[in-house]
């Protein structure tokens, strides 16, 4: 059983992926976290020495080390929907929730977080404006289930994705051995 959770920075896949993991009692990886480590550097750091197409290499190499795992909960990082590769490994997941919340909260969550690159010189909320123009359709295709965390809060996020996973019949397989 794997869950992936995709949305824009600040829609809470980190914190809701954790916390999810953790009740279905199966490892919890996140994609931003695996190049940190497996690079020996920030997202900032890699983003100034290796450019933005360093960094989705990575991250297309992390996803699929992710996804190699037999169960478990992927957080991954709020660009990942952007390369058709990802796109189709994604597809290879039991379940893919789409965590959204409109564009003032996700400014109001990311505003001043260091470990994550301007990706424009627009300011933050244009910013997020014109990335989700591409990025919403590219989500939205992939989702199973999407969730407005901003008038949720955690506990409640991951009980409508347990009852999604049971409803599809994969609470079974998420339950240890
Ligand atoms: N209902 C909610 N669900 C999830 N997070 C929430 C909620 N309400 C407030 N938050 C807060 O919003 C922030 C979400 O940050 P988080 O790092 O989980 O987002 P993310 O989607 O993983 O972002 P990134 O793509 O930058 O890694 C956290 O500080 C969390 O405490
Ligand atoms: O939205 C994005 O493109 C990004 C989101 C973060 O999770 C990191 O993956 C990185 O800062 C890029
Ligand atoms: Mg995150």
């Amino acid at each position: 059983m794997k869950i992936v959770l995709i949305g824009y920075r600040g829609s809470g896949k980190t914190t809701i992926g954790k916390h999810l993991a953790t009740a279905l009692n199966v490892p919890f990886i996140d994609t931003d976290h695996l190049i940190v480590s497996q690079a020996g550097m920030s997202i900032p750091e890699i983003f100034h020495k290796e450019g933005e197409s360093g960094f989705r290499l990575r991250e297309s190499r992390a996803l699929k080390e992710a996804l190699m795992l037999g169960r478990g909960v992927i957080s991954t990082g709020g660009g990942i929907v952007l390369r058709p590769e990802n796109r189709i490994l994604i597809r290879t997941a039991d379940l893919v929730v789409y965590l959204t919340a409109p564009v003032s909260i996700l400014a109001e969550r990311i505003r001043g977080d260091k470990n994550r690159p301007a990706l424009t010189n627009l300011s933050l909320e244009e910013e997020i404006h014109t990335l989700l123009k591409e990025r919403s359709p590219l989500y939205e295709e992939l989702a199973d289930l999407k969730i407005d965390t901003s008038t949720i809060d955690v506990n409640q996020a991951v009980a409508i994705i347990l009852k999604k996973t049971q409803r599809k019949d994969l609470c079974n397989e998420a339950l240890p051995s």
